[in-house]
């Protein structure tokens, strides 16, 4: 593998803050992003436009490999991305799109497709790496590893809020159970199983706040000598 520069990877489940740590702790460092739910995301949202069955691993390791993705900067500053010309930065964060993407990322086809692209992304100065295989399959050299969790009931509080504010309507019972579902596919799956990586350190941010757990990571950063 080439590596670019220094790797910090985010695992753990749905919803426990990896996304929104991982931009925070990019920016306090000037360093890449990688969302690699969003590659799985839009590799589902891909196969439902081309009406493509998951049974067709061959085709979906091709369409992994070669999904026209583009990761557009706006003017405001935030991030558009953009699946074959069109802008589904929304699109892809439903949680049909959330589950239909964890059932395609248990096929080992798909997992291969996006491999070399996911480390593509490993570029100087640093990259944040947010997912669930970022610490043990994808980045296995990374300098720092953090498993970040939090209880199913926290983690669909937090995404109801955001649903709320969306002004979505939420029912938060079937939440926490879509939560476990996707909780028991991805970490009993045959390959690249949601498990943290040997040596990471692991937070569980159920009482934590976000500022709280970027000054644990930021101070692991510090102790490595990344800062
Ligand atoms: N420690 C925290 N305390 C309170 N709210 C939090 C905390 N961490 C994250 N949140 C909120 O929880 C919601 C989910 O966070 P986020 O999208 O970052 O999770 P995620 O782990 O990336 O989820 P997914 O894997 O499904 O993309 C966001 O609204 C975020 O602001
Ligand atoms: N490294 C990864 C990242 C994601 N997945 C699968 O994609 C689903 C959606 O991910 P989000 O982080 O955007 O919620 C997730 O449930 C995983 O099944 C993965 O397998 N590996």
């Amino acid at each position: 593998m080439i590596n670019q520069g220094p790797v910090i990877t985010i695992d753990g489940p749905s919803g426990a803050g990896k996304g929104t740590v991982s931009q925070l702790i990019a920016e306090k460092l000037g360093w890449h992003i990688l969302d690699s739910g969003a590659l799985y995301r839009l590799l589902a949202l891909a196969v439902a436009h081309h009406g493509m069955s998951a049974d067709d691993v061959d085709t979906l390791k091709v369409l992994a490999e070669h999904l026209d993705i583009q990761f557009q900067q706006t003017e405001q500053g935030a991030i558009d991305i953009v699946l074959e010309g069109e802008v589904v930065t929304q699109a892809i964060r439903t949680e049909e799109v959330g589950n239909c993407a964890s059932k395609l990322a248990a096929i080992p086809a798909v997992r291969e497709g996006l491999l070399l692209r996911q480390r593509a992304f490993s570029q100087s100065p640093g990259l944040v790496a947010d997912g669930r295989d970022m610490g043990t399959v994808v980045f296995p050299s990374a300098q720092i590893k953090i498993f970040l969790t939090a209880s199913a009931q926290e983690r669909a509080q937090r995404r109801a809020q955001q649903l709320q504010q969306k002004g979505e309507t939420v029912n938060l019972e079937a939440l926490i159970k879509v939560i476990e579902e996707r909780d028991e596919r991805d970490a009993n799956r045959a390959i690249a199983p949601l498990v943290p990586a040997a040596g990471a350190l692991v937070i569980d941010s159920t009482e934590l706040t976000i500022e709280q757990v970027v000054e644990i990571i930021f101070a692991e950063a510090v102790k490595a000598g990344l800062v």
